[in-house]
């Protein structure tokens, strides 16, 4: 079978919606009606997923440069979309950011060859029951230790980055999992990174912190080692969490959706089958960055906490965990799972910092 042709039957096989694929797409440099008929199209996209996500996937005006051969040129936007087409907050910019960035990726390397290169890939490992089986070990939840150098609400947090030093640091400390950020731009993180990682021998499971909009993303993951990817509910329709869920695991890996609100929550709670998947609360409001742990604690009291408890499903609260306090407050809010990054990783020795949060001294 060629590759175009595996790309178009794993993406049947999987049930692409319109949204999330990319996989069966044909690449082609759109004309004039057809970049115009694209640009109605986002905009209407990004109407009809208006109450089921917060992100916008696209600018609502489509964007304004384009390439034509050798040259670029700009359609200017009519009164009033400029402002529309900015983006409204730090996720949203990331979001559109990563779309060309995934184009880019797939330019250089076509989405069959990165799907036979996760299907090749080592065994994966069992996420969420290394979570598991450190809970009951230590009675703590279990830990995800963030590999992070910089966030675009701190700027560089480790500027003596090493993040195959930090993931060997923090699996000595009595990490659970790793969690390995790799985005670029925003947080100056790496595929590269995750590899490096999984090759230097870390037997902790490794969660591939990206900002997944398209399948390619996913495969890319666990082509480059990862155990599990994250799915985060502002940015992704449930269409399209069920597809990228189901592409997840055609190749093994388990998924951590990520919300931010009791509204996310339950709309993820409604999703057909959540086998080989966790879930996350994040504490961090991502229009001003302010992190507040108390939105774990409002988030699992409300009936949809309940029934993430009830199902047996396990909880990450996710950002700001400081101090042995804020563990202690995550969990007894029902979590079972924590992922920290800033407090560990800006330390000079991050093993120490592990055992010190979880007190393990
Ligand atoms: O960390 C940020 O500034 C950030 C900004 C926008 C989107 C996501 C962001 N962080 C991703 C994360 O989820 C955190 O890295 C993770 O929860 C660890 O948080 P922390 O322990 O506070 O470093």
């Amino acid at each position: 079978m060629s590759a175009t042709a595996a790309a178009a039957a794993c993406s049947r096989a999987l049930g692409a919606p319109r949204q999330a694929a990319g996989v069966a797409q044909q690449r082609h440099r759109p004309s004039a009606a057809q970049q115009r008929r694209g640009n109605r199209q986002a905009a209407l996209a990004s109407a009809s997923t208006s109450e089921e996500v917060t992100i916008r996937r696209r600018p609502p005006h489509g964007i304004e440069a384009q390439g034509c051969g050798p040259v670029d040129f700009k359609v200017p936007l009519g009164e009033g979309m400029a402002e529309d087409n900015q983006p409204r907050n730090i996720l949203e910019e990331i979001v559109w950011h990563k779309a060309i960035e995934v184009d880019r990726w797939r330019e250089r390397v076509p989405l069959a060859r990165v799907i036979m290169a996760a299907k090749v890939s080592p065994q994966p490992r069992d996420f969420i029951g290394a979570i598991q089986a450190a809970t009951q070990r230590t009675g703590k939840p279990g830990l995800i230790a963030e590999v992070k150098k910089a966030s675009p609400s701190k700027g560089v947090i480790q500027p003596n980055f090493d993040p195959v030093k930090i993931a060997q640091a923090y699996e000595r400390g009595g990490a659970a999992c790793l969690s390995v950020l790799t985005d670029a731009k925003f947080f100056q993180g790496s595929f590269e990174n995750l590899t490096a990682i999984r090759d230097a021998g870390v037997q902790c499971p490794l969660l591939c912190k990206e900002f997944v909009v398209e399948a390619y993303q996913v495969f890319k993951a666990r082509a480059s080692g990862a155990d599990a990817i994250l799915l985060i509910a502002a940015v992704l329709p449930n269409s399209d969490m069920s597809y990228l869920i189901k592409a997840a695991r055609s190749v093994g890996l388990q998924c951590l959706i990520e919300v931010h609100t009791i509204a996310e929550l339950e709309r993820v709670l409604a999703l057909d089958k959540l086998e080989g998947c966790m879930l996350g609360i994040n504490n961090r409001d991502l229009q001003t960055f302010k992190v507040d742990l108390a939105n774990t604690k409002e988030i699992m009291e409300s009936p949809a906490g309940k029934q993430v408890l009830e199902r047996g499903l396990v909880m990450a609260g996710e950002s700001a965990i400081f101090t042995p306090d804020d563990v202690a407050f995550v969990q007894a809010a029902g979590c079972s799972a924590i992922l920290v990054g800033e407090s560990i990783v800006k330390q000079g020795d991050p093993e120490a910092a592990v055992k010190t949060l979880l007190e393990l001294h």
